[in-house]
């Protein structure tokens, strides 16, 4: 009886999902975790080390680690990976110039072992800055459509206003359905069709 009790708990949305929230320093990984939770601007200084947050979107529980970005603590994000099941991967879309130590940050992520099944959530973010990068060219420089062996998501948004970060919950809550009702009964892995699923906004 508690086994089919445990069982019925995990499936229906009881278990807490681990989120890390990566970028570079100043793209707005802290800004994002705050609106999450409090669904306003907070004042930020850069993260020396982490902030920790439970966010709940419909009744599913998201553990987010808002990690800090600056070049000395990024040798230290794989510290956070184990068990990780979504990526959130901030980039400042007005900063042109470092946009290919992201492109490396990010594939050196995806060949991690402990990120072997992360799913990936981009935020193009701070849309509102006048000749920002959009989302499609982002996607191009980073080259998202070679990513073939993990589930991807590019969302623009503005973390000052709120704007685009719930279509990015909504894709992630989304694929926690499709990993639940494909796993059943036999936990584990996914039909190779699904483990490419990935879109562009
Ligand atoms: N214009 C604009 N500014 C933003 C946006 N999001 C964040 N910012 C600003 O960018 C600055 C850095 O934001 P943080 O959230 O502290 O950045 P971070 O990624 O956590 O940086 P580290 O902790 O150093 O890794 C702050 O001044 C924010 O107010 C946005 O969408 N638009
Ligand atoms: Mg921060």
């Amino acid at each position: 009886m508690g086994l089919i009790f445990a069982k019925l708990w995990s499936l229906f949305g009881s278990q807490e999902h681990k989120v890390i929230i990566v970028g570079l320093d100043n793209a707005g990984k802290t800004t994002i975790l705050y609106q999450f939770l409090m669904n306003e601007v907070v004042h930020t200084s850069p993260t020396i080390g982490s902030n920790v947050e439970e966010i709940v979107v419909k009744n599913t529980h998201f553990l987010m680690w808002d990690i800090g970005g600056q070049e000395s603590l990024r040798s230290s994000w794989n510290t956070y990976y184990s068990n990780t099941e979504f990526i959130i991967l901030v980039v400042d879309s007005i900063d042109r110039e470092r946009l290919s130590i992201t492109k490396e940050e990010l594939y050196r992520m995806l060949a991690h072992e402990d990120l072997r099944k992360a799913a990936v959530l981009i935020f193009a973010n701070k849309q509102d800055m006048k000749g920002c990068m959009t989302a499609a060219e982002i996607s191009a420089y980073l080259t998202l459509s070679s990513i073939k062996d993990h589930p991807w998501h590019i969302q623009s948004c503005c973390a000052l206003t709120g704007e685009g970060l719930c279509q990015g919950l909504e894709w992630m809550t989304s694929r926690i359905g499709v990993t639940k009702r494909f796993s059943i009964p036999k936990a584990g892995i996914l039909p190779s069709s699904l483990n490419t699923l990935h879109s562009v906004r």
